[in-house]
């Protein structure tokens, strides 16, 4: 089983070969066709499908394609982080799921209000550099508890289970 990851940040790429240890991972950068900063839960799911599905393009037709993406989503007033993932099989079935939320600080959601992006307003906010590539936001707000690699294996595991329950059933 070969599986391609529509992305080349290290965190993604990570994540899925902690869950898919037995199959051939490699990756590659493709377009989730979203906006760069997704704004709702329904945004952020597409970007991740767009992206499983470039995955499986031409010269791919064995493989299956994973998509992960980051976005953002309101409840109320409250913005929260999500994220979704979508799994694509050579027979074209998709599979989605999404990762564990947690809410921003006003003083975030103030700076992505102004059209930033959050990987950029968290790496201003933590003085470090490309965190969108290691722990993640929600690394930086559970105090590393839950890293972006570990809260991305999770959606990656949710998608193997429901393909191969499908597969089984
Ligand atoms: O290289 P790609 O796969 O594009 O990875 P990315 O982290 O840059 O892009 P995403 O599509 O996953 O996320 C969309 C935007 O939200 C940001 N973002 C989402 N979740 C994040 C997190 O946990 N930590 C930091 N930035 C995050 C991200 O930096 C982008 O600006």
């Amino acid at each position: 089983m070969k599986i391609v990851v529509g992305s080349k940040n290290p965190a993604k790429i990570r994540a899925v070969k902690d869950v898919f240890n037995e199959c051939k991972v490699s990756s590659k950068d493709v377009p989730s066709d979203v906006s760069n900063q997704p704004y709702s839960d329904q945004e952020t799911r597409q970007g991740a499908i767009n992206r499983a599905k470039a995955c499986i393009g031409i010269g791919e037709i064995e493989s299956f394609g994973i998509g992960l993406e980051g976005g953002v989503m309101y409840i109320g007033k409250q913005l929260y982080l999500c994220n979704w993932g979508a799994l694509v099989t050579p027979d074209e079935k998709i599979y989605t799921a999404s990762g564990a939320r947690i809410p921003l600080p006003k003083s975030i959601s103030d700076e992505l209000q102004l059209g930033k992006e959050l990987g950029d307003v968290i790496d201003v906010f933590t003085k470090k550099k490309d965190v969108r590539q290691n722990e993640g936001t929600i690394g930086i707000f559970t105090n590393a508890l839950v890293t972006r690699q570990e809260m991305f294996s999770h959606v990656v595991r949710l998608l193997k289970g429901q393909w191969e329950f499908a597969y089984k059933n």
